[in-house]
Order: C-alpha cells, then structure tokens, then sequence
C-alpha cells in the first residue's frame, strides 16, 4: 500500500521521429534516478493542463516546440516511489518545431522502440516502455 505519500503530477513526452525512433533523456548527475532513463517532461506547476506542462517542459529541456494538438495520449504511468506517488500521463507527438538541442547538460537518444526496454529505466517508466514496445511499429523495416 502506498498511503500518506504526497502525489506528484508529471507529465511526458515520447517525441517519435520519421524514424519511428523514439527520444529518451537521461537524469543528469546529482538529481535522484541519475544516469537513468526517461522520457523528456516534468512536474506539472499549479494549476497547469498537462499538455501545457509537456510544451512548456519540452522547450526548456530540449528548445522544441510541439503543437498542442500533436500531442496523442498514449498511457500512463502510476508508480509508488519511496517518498511520493507518482502519476504520469505520457504523451506520443510526431511533429514539432525547432532543432533538438538540450539545454540542462542532459544526455539524450533516439531508441527504437523494441530496444526501449534495453535502457536502464526509471523504475515509473518500465511498463510504458513495454507498451510502446508493443504498441509502435518496431521503426526498423526499412533502415536494417
Ligand atoms: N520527466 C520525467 N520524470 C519522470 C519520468 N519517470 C519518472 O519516474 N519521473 C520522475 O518524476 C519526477 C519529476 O521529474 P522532473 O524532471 O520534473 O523533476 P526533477 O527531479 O528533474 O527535478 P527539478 O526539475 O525540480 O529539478 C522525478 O522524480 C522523476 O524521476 C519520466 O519519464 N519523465
């Protein structure tokens, strides 16, 4: 049971290029979970639609900007942490403005999606990442 723990609202994006690959950012040293994987988003600030956290955290992290309305609910994700209990709707968005550049010093990469679950995952992320392994086209038809 997870009782008496605060809930944390985050919200993700799984960005999926022509590709069909998908991006994955890795927690920087000296944050909890770090040099494990995740997919790019963040806490959700008072008051805000969780759509409106992912466009805001996704132009902070990585200098990009996808349109509200590109934004496809995929999943989500709920996870009992030691200190809080995390719930985290995870979003699919195939197209954005602006070039990938990551602006907090993260590391960050394109995984295809049945290599997804090969990543040393943040513990909330394991499940996503086995639908979205199951879910998305492998991504690899044309390119192996
Ligand atoms: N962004 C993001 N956070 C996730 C994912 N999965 C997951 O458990 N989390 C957890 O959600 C919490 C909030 O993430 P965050 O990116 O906003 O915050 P943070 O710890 O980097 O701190 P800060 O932004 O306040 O400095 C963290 O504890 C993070 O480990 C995920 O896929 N993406």
């Amino acid at each position: 049971m997870s009782l008496n723990k605060p809930l944390l609202l985050v919200a993700a994006c799984a960005l999926i290029d022509a590709d069909g690959r998908v991006l994955m950012s890795q927690r920087p040293s000296g944050k909890d979970h770090a040099g494990m994987w995740e997919f790019p988003g963040g806490k959700l600030e008072t008051g805000e639609a969780p759509e409106d956290a992912v466009v805001r955290e996704l132009y902070e992290e990585l200098g990009i900007e996808p349109c509200l309305r590109c934004l496809q609910p995929f999943g989500f994700s709920s996870f009992a942490y030691d200190d809080f209990n995390l719930l985290m709707p995870l979003y699919l968005c195939r197209q954005w403005d602006g070039f990938l550049r990551p602006t907090e010093g993260q590391k960050v990469k394109w995984v295809f999606p049945d290599r997804l679950t090969e990543l040393n995952l943040v513990p909330a992320d394991v499940e996503l990442a086995r639908e979205l392994r199951d879910r998305l086209p492998s991504g690899r038809r044309f390119t192996d």
